[in-house]
C-alpha cells in the first residue's frame, strides 16, 4: 500500500497551473453502510481496512494534479443526511482545511447533492465525492475521441442525476406535489433540458465513432488471431505486463488509469502462434454503474476476447478485495468469472514479496488448483512470464490446428490469402518454385481453406 503514498501527481503537466492544495477524508461509520462495506456481502475477509481505503483514496487523488496536504479517516456513528458527517466533525475538518489552506476536499464516500452543497458551504472549499474524483481522473486520461466522448457523457449523466435529485429534494421541502412553476424550478428545468440536449448530441457523436470502430473490429474478426484481454484493478501492472509480453512501449507509469482507451498489439507466442493482446481500462472499487455502462463499448474488446487475463497486484494487502471488485464489474459485463478456461488469474509483482509472503501466496495458489491455476509473475523482472506465454499458447492452440500447405507457382496469388487467414509458422521457398508453408488455422478458416483449395489448382494440403 505504501506504493500509493509514494505517488506524486503526475498527470499531463499543465505549467500554468499550480497544483491545488487538497485534503482527502475517508468517512468510516460504526453503523456500516453499503458504500462503506464495499466488499461483497458475506465476504468479510476481503473487506478493506480503513487504512487501505485511505491509502487508495490518496492514490486516486494524486492521480490528478493535486497536492495532498492533509488526509484522515473520519469516524462517525452513522451518516448524517445534512452533511454526511456530524457537526462536530465538520468543525474539526473546517479548522484543518483553514490551517492547511486547502482548496479542494475529497470525501471518499458518495455524497448527495445536498450533502455536497452543505459541506462546501461549511468548509468554504470545493468538495468532490468519490464518483466526482473518478470522473475527473477519467477526463484527464482519455486519449481517443471515443474515450473523451464517453467520459464527457458519463460526466453529464452524473450531473443530470444530481440535478434531478436536488430538484425533487426541493419539491419535498416545498411541500411536494401541487407546487408548479416558480423561478427555482424553471431554472432547474431549463438546465435539465440543456443537459438533455447536450447528452443527445454526444450520444449521436459517440454512435458515429463507435460505428467506425465496429467496422475496424469486424475487419479484425476476420483475421485468425485470437485476442487476449488484460483486465485488472487500477495499478495492478497491466500495462507493464502488456509491454513485457508484447515488447510494446505503452505508457506504464505510476499513474492511475494510465490506460483508459484499449490498446491492441500483435505478438508471437513461443511456438509461433500470433495473438493480439488488448490492454484495457483499470478498474476501481465503487466504479459507478453509469461509468461502467459508459465504458461498456470499450470493454467489448474484453467480452470478445478468446482469453481474459485478470492481472492482480498480489503485493497489495488489498489484493483480495480488489480482485472481488474486478470480478463484480466483469460479471456486470456478463463475463462468467468462474470459467477458468476463459479467465486466467495472473498474480503480479511477486518481486515485491519477501520469502514468507511468497510462501503464503504460493500456498494460496495451490489451494486454487481445482478452479484452474493462477500464474505468479513479475512484469518488471520477467519472472514467470515465459510460463504464462506457454500456457496462453496451449489454451489458444485448442482453437487452432496445424496444416501444411504446398503452393505451386501457378497458385502464388493464394499466398497472401493464407497470410491473411492463418498464422504462418514456417515457410520454405523451394528451388522447384513450390512454396511450402506450415500454418495454424482456426476451425472457421479451415473450412474456407478447403473451399479455396477446391476452386484453385496448384494447392496441396496435408490436413
Ligand atoms: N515491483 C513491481 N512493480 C510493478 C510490477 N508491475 C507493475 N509495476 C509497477 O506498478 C505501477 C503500475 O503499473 P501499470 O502497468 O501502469 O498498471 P496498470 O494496471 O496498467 O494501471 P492502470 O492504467 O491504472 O489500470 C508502475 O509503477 C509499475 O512500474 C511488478 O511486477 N513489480
Amino acid at each position: 500500500m505504501a506504493e500509493f503514498r509514494e505517488k506524486g501527481p503526475r498527470g499531463p503537466v499543465d505549467h500554468q497551473k499550480v497544483p491545488t492544495r487538497a485534503a482527502v477524508f475517508v468517512p468510516v461509520f460504526k453503523q456500516r453502510t453499503e458504500a462503506d462495506g464495499r466488499g461483497t456481502p458475506g465476504l468479510e475477509a476481503v473487506r478493506r481496512s480503513d487504512e487501505a481505503r485511505l491509502a487508495e483514496a490518496i492514490g486516486l487523488a494524486a492521480a490528478i494534479d493535486l497536492d495532498i496536504v492533509a488526509s484522515a479517516i473520519v469516524t462517525g456513528q452513522k451518516p448524517q443526511p445534512a452533511a454526511l458527517l456530524g457537526s462536530g466533525k465538520v468543525e474539526e475538518l473546517k479548522a484543518l482545511v483553514a490551517a492547511e489552506q486547502v482548496g479542494l476536499v475529497i470525501i471518499d464516500h458518495p455524497l448527495t447533492p445536498v450533502q455536497q452543497r452543505n459541506l462546501e458551504k461549511e468548509l468554504e472549499t470545493k468538495v468532490l465525492d468519490r464518483t466526482g474524483l473518478i470522473l475527473e481522473i477519467f477526463g484527464r486520461r482519455a486519449r481517443t475521441k471515443e474515450g473523451r466522448l464517453q467520459v464527457e457523457l458519463a460526466h453529464l449523466n452524473y450531473q443530470r442525476g444530481r440535478l434531478v435529485r436536488s430538484w425533487t429534494h426541493l419539491e419535498r421541502q416545498r411541500g411536494g406535489a401541487g407546487f408548479m412553476g416558480g423561478p427555482g424550478e424553471t431554472q432547474i428545468e431549463a438546465d435539465r433540458r440543456q443537459l438533455q440536449e447536450k447528452i443527445k448530441r454526444l450520444e449521436k457523436e459517440l454512435d458515429q465513432v463507435r460505428r467506425t470502430r465496429q467496422l475496424h473490429r469486424e475487419k479484425r474478426r476476420k483475421r485468425p488471431h485470437p485476442i487476449i484481454a488484460l483486465v485488472g484493478y487500477t495499478n495492478a501492472g497491466k500495462s507493464t505486463l502488456f509491454n513485457r509480453l508484447t515488447g510494446a512501449d505503452v505508457m506504464a507509469k505510476d499513474l492511475l488509469f494510465a490506460t483508459l482507451d484499449p490498446t491492441l498489439r500483435k505478438t508471437v507466442l513461443p511456438h509461433g502462434t500470433e495473438i493480439l493482446f488488448s490492454d484495457t481500462v483499470g478498474f476501481v472499487s465503487d466504479l459507478p454503474t453509469h461509468l461502467v455502462a459508459a465504458f461498456r463499448a470499450t470493454l467489448e474488446e474484453v467480452l470478445e476476447a478468446d482469453l481474459i487475463l485478470h492481472v492482480r497486484d498480489v503485493s497489495d494487502p488489498d489484493t483480495l478485495a480488489q480482485a472481488e471488485d474486478v470480478r463484480r464489474i466483469l460479471r456486470d459485463l456478463d463475463v462468467d468469472t468462474e470459467d477458468a478456461e476463459h479467465v486466467v488469474e495472473v498474480w503480479n509483482k511477486i518481486d515485491r514479496l519477501d520469502e514468507d509472503e511468497r510462501h503464503r501466496v504460493s500456498a494460496a495458489r495451490a489451494s486454487l488448483a481445482e478452479q484452474g491455476s493462477a500464474h505468479l509473475v513479475s512484469a518488471v523482472t520477467g519472472e514467470g512470464t515465459d510460463a504464462l506465454l506457454t500456457d496462453i499458447e496451449q489454451r489458444i492452440a485448442g482453437h487452432l490446428t496445424g496444416v501444411s500447405v504446398d503452393v505451386a507457382p501457378e497458385a502464388m496469388n493464394f499466398i497472401p490469402w493464407l497470410y491473411d487467414n492463418a498464422t504462418v509458422t514456417k515457410r520454405d521457398d523451394g528451388e522447384d518454385g513450390v512454396v511450402r508453408l506450415r500454418v495454424k488455422i482456426t476451425t472457421q478458416a479451415r473450412a474456407k481453406l478447403h473451399r479455396v483449395q477446391q476452386e484453385t489448382s496448384g494447392i496441396t494440403i496435408a490436413w
